[in-house]
């Protein structure tokens, strides 16, 4: 319910619109009660033959009803979805604003096509919160006591059984199947996360599945997924179904009891004949607007829980800290480590354990290690993407916690093992790290990267698909060249590279490095002499440090692998 209230806040932005809704909602509502109930006295005054003028009053006053009747459901649509495409744009906003600083620590936790599902269906769901929740009661309760008020005045009887059938439509009855909606919702959600999350697979894994022989094992699951998904849903309507025909059957009821109390109020003398078919024209009008009650219990249910699932993904938005200091700008700044241990969300094994680094302003650090020693882990920690279980990170001695993400990942030129490609030219996809480089300057990056003969129009396909995994990494290089800032952080940047380009592309970028901080990962223990410090982790801990020179005097852990390597490139 909490979530929910969250959605009504971004709902109150428009307060004019909702208002507008709920005002012509009850007058197309009551204006349709109105327009039959003067038929239905109309049809009888007709028969003792009033004076014309009483008729052509009546005829006017009906033409009157009919029209503002259709006036009001007309604005009441137009507020009522101008207000909730805006609730909805502004619930989209503020969900990715809180979305964006927990990647990637939220596509740990959620497999991507239910995280899609959640972003994009659940966001969408909460349209039906405004629309089919919360104003129809508010605009039903509203009808009905004017409607009730009118019907006291002609008969007490007929006014309690309309408060008897309200009661049963609008409380009863959705508050059953509300109860009986729940269990089903909950079936239908884990039914198309389990789908989404089965189609994502399928299309990301399509190759793989396709080389392993694995595609009609994975087809039959899917198949299988949507079926299952298919089942709950038919489920859902049929409870929706059975819903409506409950309500139609109850207002139908109410109906014949009016006409049966109505008949023997007007044997007794207790109520004009004339305004029989006026109050059972009012029965019969007034329940029309109860209907959409049918639909609230499942609109509800289905609100709540994807309030609910949006307010998971982001519920560990409190934690973040305040941000009080930032970063020098255009200067090499310094980073220490402090004892820092850490492990990933959901894993008890430490990636890094107590690990205690000094890193100078405008230094050049290799780390090296063997695969899964926590080489990445620790740039995605200098990076912000997790916060240290213990220990601190300094930057020029200030605590990282006190500098926001935003201003970290500004100051850092990064090459991941890892980097993304869009759909576009090459231009396209240089320009994300500086777009205001003109073409002059991406052909002179593109140089120093050895990719010369690239055409900055030439098409870049989804994900690179068209580049191979060195033409990739140039890339990735190129943009760090462009975005120039005085911390470089580069994950094995050249394990595609032929020797003769990588130690090319170095030299530049050593050179372009010359004042900065420069921190490179790598496995190849070759080129490292010009480092002025190579850290060596094994299995999260920091094992040796020094100088090349230093450690090969040392002959420990690095002189062994470099050993090892020699004996291997022999
Ligand atoms: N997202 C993750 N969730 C859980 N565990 C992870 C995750 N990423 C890495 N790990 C684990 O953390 C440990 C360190 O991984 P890391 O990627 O830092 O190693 P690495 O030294 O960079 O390896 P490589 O040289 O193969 O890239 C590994 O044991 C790995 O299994």
């Amino acid at each position: 319910m909490n979530e929910l209230r969250a959605v009504v806040k971004d709902m109150m932005v428009e307060k004019r619109d909702i208002y507008l809704s709920v005002l012509f909602g009850f007058l197309a509502g009551i204006t349709a009660v109105a327009l039959f109930a003067s038929s239905g006295y109309l049809i009888s005054k007709a028969a003792l033959l009033p004076p014309i003028y009483t008729l052509s009053l009546m005829i006017a006053f009906l033409k009157i009803m009919g029209f503002a009747r259709a006036f009001g459901r007309y604005l009441e649509r137009l507020y009522s979805h101008r207000a909730t495409f805006t609730m909805l744009s502004q619930l989209r906003v503020n969900f990715y604003e809180k979305l964006e600083p927990l990647a990637p620590k939220i596509f740990h936790k959620y497999r991507s096509g239910d995280l899609l599902s959640r972003i994009v269906s659940d966001i969408d769901r909460l349209q039906n919160f405004f629309l089919r929740v919360y104003y129809p009661p508010i605009v039903l309760g509203l009808i009905f006591f004017a409607t009730i008020l009118f019907t006291v005045f002609y008969s007490i009887t007929v006014a309690l059984l309309l408060l008897f059938g309200l009661f049963l439509t609008g409380v009863i009855l959705p508050a059953w199947f509300a109860f009986k909606q729940r269990r089903i919702e909950v079936r239908l959600r884990e039914e198309r996360g389990a789908l989404s999350s089965e189609v994502t697979e399928f299309l990301y894994g399509f190759m793989d599945l396709k080389l392993y022989q694995q595609l009609d094992a994975k087809e039959k699951e899917l198949e299988e997924a949507s079926v299952r998904y298919i089942d709950e849903q038919e489920k859902e309507g049929k409870m929706a179904s059975y819903h409506q025909s409950l309500n139609s059957m109850v207002t139908l009821l109410v109906s014949w009891l009016v006409i049966a109390f109505g008949a023997y109020l007007v044997a007794n003398n207790q109520l004009d004949g004339v305004f029989l078919a006026m109050l059972i024209m009012i029965s019969l009008t007034v329940f029309e607007n109860a209907v959409p009650m049918a639909l609230v219990p499942a609109h509800f249910e289905d609100s709540r829980r994807a309030a609910k699932r949006l307010h998971e993904v982001v519920q560990d938005e409190e934690e973040q800290v305040e941000v009080t200091s930032s970063l020098p700008v255009d200067q090499a700044f310094s980073i220490d480590l402090k004892g820092v241990s850490f492990s990933f969300p959901g894993e008890e094994r430490d990636s890094l354990k107590d690990v205690t680094l000094h890193i100078p302003a405008g230094s050049k650090t290799a780390i090296v290690g063997a695969s899964g020693s926590g080489k990445s882990t620790l740039f995605q920690l200098l990076l912000k993407f997790y916060n240290p279980a213990s220990g601190s990170i300094l930057f020029n001695e200030t605590p990282q916690h006190e500098v926001s993400q935003e201003d970290i990942w500004a100051r850092t030129n990064v090459v991941q093992q890892e980097n993304h490609y869009f759909y576009g030219t090459i231009r396209d996809n240089l320009q994300i790290a500086d777009e205001h480089a003109g073409d002059d300057r991406l052909y002179e990056v593109l140089t120093h990267v050895d990719l010369s003969h690239f055409d900055l129009d030439q098409s870049v396909l989804e994900k690179g698909e068209n580049l191979s995994g060195g033409e990739k990494q140039r890339l990735a290089i190129a943009r760090a060249l462009l975005k120039d800032e005085s911390l470089w952080l580069l994950d094995e940047p050249t394990s595609s590279l032929d020797a003769v380009t990588e130690q090319h592309i170095y030299e530049h970028v050593f050179q372009r490095a010359k004042h900065d901080t420069l921190i490179l990962i790598s496995h190849r223990l070759m080129g490292l002499e010009k480092m002025d410090q190579i850290i060596v982790l094994d299995q999260g801990e920091v094992v040796e440090s020094g100088s090349y020179q230093e450690l090969m005097r040392h002959e420990g852990y690095f002189y062994r692998m470099k050993q090892i390597e020699k004996e291997v490139l022999v």
